[in-house]
Order: C-alpha cells, then structure tokens, then sequence
C-alpha cells in the first residue's frame, strides 16, 4: 500500500487524485486531505477514503465540520493545518494540489520531512524555485510533475542522458481565446474566459491558460524541475493538446508524448512511476484526430508570456513578484473587478516598479510576496 496525502483535494487537480484512488483501491491508501472552503465535498471525501487527518482553511470552518468527522480524525486548520497535512503523519507521496504560491511553505515542509511530491502547484516552483530544488535535492526527495507538459517531458527523458538534450518544447493550446485578436480581447466576459477548449480545470489555470501566463509558468517551471537553462526551453502553440510537450536531443531525434487530454494520466503516473498502470482514460487514436495544427508562438499577441520569461531569466526575486501580481490580477478579474486586459497590464506595471532582489532566501521571497500582492490590490 502507497499512503499519500494530498493538499487541495477538493480541487480540479485533488477531486482527480482521488479518482486515481479509488481505482487503485488496493494500492493506495490515503494519510491526510488538506482542503479550502469547500468542507462539504471535503466531508464527503473523509466518509469515502478514510483519512486519518484533515485540513481546512479556517478555525472557524474546522469548528463547523469538527462533529461531522468520525472519531478519531485529527483536524487542523490554517497554514499550520496544511504544513501538518504536508509533514505529519506518515505519507510516501504528498499531491500539491493548492492553487497559488500559498503552497510554498507545505510544499517545503514536505520535503523537509522526506515526502516524495507530486508537484502540480507549479507557483511553487516558480515563486521560490531554487530553494524548493535545493531542498528536494538535499533530501534526496523526488519531485514528480504532475503538471501535462512536465510529465510529458519527465517521460521523454526516462532513461536519457542530459548532456544529449538540445532543447525541450512545452506545447500550449492558445487558451479560451486562442483565434482572438487583440483588439477582439477588449470586452471577452469572466464566462468566456473560463471556456477552455481542451481541457477543464479550475478557474485560476483557466485563466492563466486564456493571458498565456500560464505557459510563462511553466516555462519557468521547467527551467527548475529540469535544470535547464531558459535558451533551450521553447513553447509551441499546439491547438488539440494531444502532444504535451517534446524533447529534442542533439542527433536531431525527437521525442514527444501523446495522449488525449485527461490529467488523470500524468496524476497516476507521478504516483506509479517508474511503473504505468491501467487507466480509464481515453485511448488516443491519431486516425480520429485526423491532423495535429502548430503554429509560432506570438509574443506580441501575448506579451504575459514574454513578461514572464523575462522575469524568469532575470531571476532573483522577478518571478515571485509576476507571480504574485498575476494571483491578484486573476482573483480581481474573477470577481469582476477589472477588464481581462488589465490583467497584463498589472503584471507590466508591478515588474516596472520592481525592485530585484538576487539569489533571495525565503524571508524575502515572502516579503516579495506580500508587497507585491499589496502593490497589484490597488492599481
Ligand atoms: N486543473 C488542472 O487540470 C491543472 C492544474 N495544475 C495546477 O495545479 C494547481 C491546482 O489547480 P486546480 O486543481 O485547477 O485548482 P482548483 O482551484 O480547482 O483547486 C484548488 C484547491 O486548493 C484549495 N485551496 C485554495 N486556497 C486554499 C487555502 N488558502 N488553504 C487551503 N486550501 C486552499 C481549494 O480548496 P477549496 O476548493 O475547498 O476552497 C482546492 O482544493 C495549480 O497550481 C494549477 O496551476 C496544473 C496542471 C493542470
Ligand atoms: C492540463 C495542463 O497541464 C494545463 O496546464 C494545460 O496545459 C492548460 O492548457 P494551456 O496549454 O492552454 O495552458
Ligand atoms: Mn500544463
């Protein structure tokens, strides 16, 4: 039995973990569920897989649910709560299923307590990168992307050596409003914007993946799970997302992983690896899909993903501050507070006023953090 603990798992990426779960039931077991808000499904969550911990947001919600849960279920809440669901208890694997940087301080937690992660809360990495790598590193903890691009390249490099890689090229759908134009993007609706077409996540990555700040994250995201330097990571717009990402190896062979687009795969596979098990999820058949589309990727059509690309070659203390200014951007635009335009417009205005700080420690990563997300509140 693998016992995993999962942080998010009333999300997107946490409700399909558990799927994983439940058709492996003589494989996994689980330890601990960290949830937000949403303490119904979390309740029903707890009946269905028998945690031994759980987790919410607030002592007010852990005071509600508190005579809900069968005897002996520890719970916590806060931040506290989630470093505890990260490193107490006694889970192999711990799933970072958060949305945003607010899972930095469980997701290091974790490592330092030896969890193996399965990494899907990409701001993590792209907040604080080198600390999260250099931990994982010293404690001899795997990360294993759950991220579609991430994994698609992880397997693209099992049993390869790295000196032979030349480049790696991340695919992206082009998001809700992939055949927009600029000018056509002036008035788009939070309903639109939350249409993707290949995939359905939650609102956040949603999205991300319509600004193409979503790609910048995960450009910067693979810089630190691969250690490559940003000259070989490329992004090509791939409509279908049947292709999640490639490798290009210096004898000019390419490498690439197919699948049709169901998370439920790279979510399995960072919990079997180096194993593959049986999954549910569609089979691909490249006969039905007929044709793959590419096409250049636009930086001008999408300047959120050159801003981030930028911050991230930059480093230091960059990336943290565009990913901070794009959560609060997001968040502002969700709850209708600003057009989908100015979301790029806050991230330009916030990574102006910057100021770099380099090879920054976690203190002031999360004094980066909070200036910042003070800075994007406002303008
Ligand atoms: N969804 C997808 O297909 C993919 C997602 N990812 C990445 O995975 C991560 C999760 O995304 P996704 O599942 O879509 O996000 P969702 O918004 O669907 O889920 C987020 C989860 O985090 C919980 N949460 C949010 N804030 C807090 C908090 N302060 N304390 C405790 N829990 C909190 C939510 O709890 P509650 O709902 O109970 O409030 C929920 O369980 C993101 O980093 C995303 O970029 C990467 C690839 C694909
Ligand atoms: C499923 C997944 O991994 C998402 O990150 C996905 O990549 C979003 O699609 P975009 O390519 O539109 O950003
Ligand atoms: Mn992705």
């Amino acid at each position: 039995m693998k016992r995993i603990s999962i942080l998010g798992s009333t999300g997107s990426i946490g409700t399909q973990t558990l799927d994983v779960v439940a058709m492996h039931p003589e494989a996994f077991e689980v330890d601990g569920l960290a949830a937000g808000s949403n303490t119904a499904l979390l309740l029903e969550q707890v009946r269905r897989f028998n945690p031994r911990r759980v987790s919410v947001s607030t002592p007010e919600l852990a005071a509600e649910i508190r005579s809900s849960l069968p005897a002996g279920v520890e719970l916590y809440s806060g931040n506290e709560g989630l470093v505890e669901i990260a490193a107490g208890g006694d889970a192999e694997t711990v799933v970072t299923a958060l949305v945003g940087s607010v899972g930095l301080q469980s997701t290091l937690a974790a490592i330092e307590a030896g969890r193996h992660i399965g990494l899907a809360n990409k701001e993590t990495l792209v907040t604080a990168g080198h600390l999260v790598t250099e931990l994982a590193g010293r404690k001899g903890v795997k990360l294993l992307p759950v991220d579609s691009e991430h994994s698609a390249i992880f397997q693209c490099l099992n049993g390869e050596n790295r000196e032979d890689v030349a480049s790696i090229t991340i695919t992206a759908s082009g998001g809700s409003f992939r055949d927009y134009s600029r000018g056509q993007l002036e008035n788009v609706s939070i309903e639109d914007a939350l249409r993707h077409p290949n995939w359905s996540m939650g609102a956040k990555i949603t999205i991300d993946s319509a600004t193409m700040v979503n790609k910048g994250l995960e450009v910067i995201e693979a810089h630190h799970l691969f250690a490559l330097p940003y000259e070989q990571i490329n992004v090509l717009l791939h409509p279908e997302s049947i292709i999640h990402s490639f490798v290009e190896f210096r004898d000019s062979s390419v490498i690439a992983q197919l699948g049709t687009p169901d998370m439920r795969v790279p979510i399995q596979y960072a919990l079997t690896y180096p194993d593959r098990w049986q999954s549910p999820a569609e089979r691909l058949s490249l006969a039905k899909a007929a044709s793959l589309n590419f096409r250049e990727m636009d930086y001008v059509r999408y300047p959120a993903l050159k801003m981030a690309i930028d911050s991230g070659k930059l480093g230091g203390t960059a990336p943290t501050a565009f990913n901070a200014a794009n959560e609060v951007a997001v968040a502002r635009f969700l709850r209708g507070e600003i057009s989908f335009l100015r979301i790029e417009e806050i991230i330009d205005e916030v990574l102006q006023r910057h100021e770099n700080a380099a090879h920054p420690n976690l203190e002031q990563i999360q004094h980066c953090d909070t200036v910042t997300r003070e800075l994007a509140a406002v303008l």
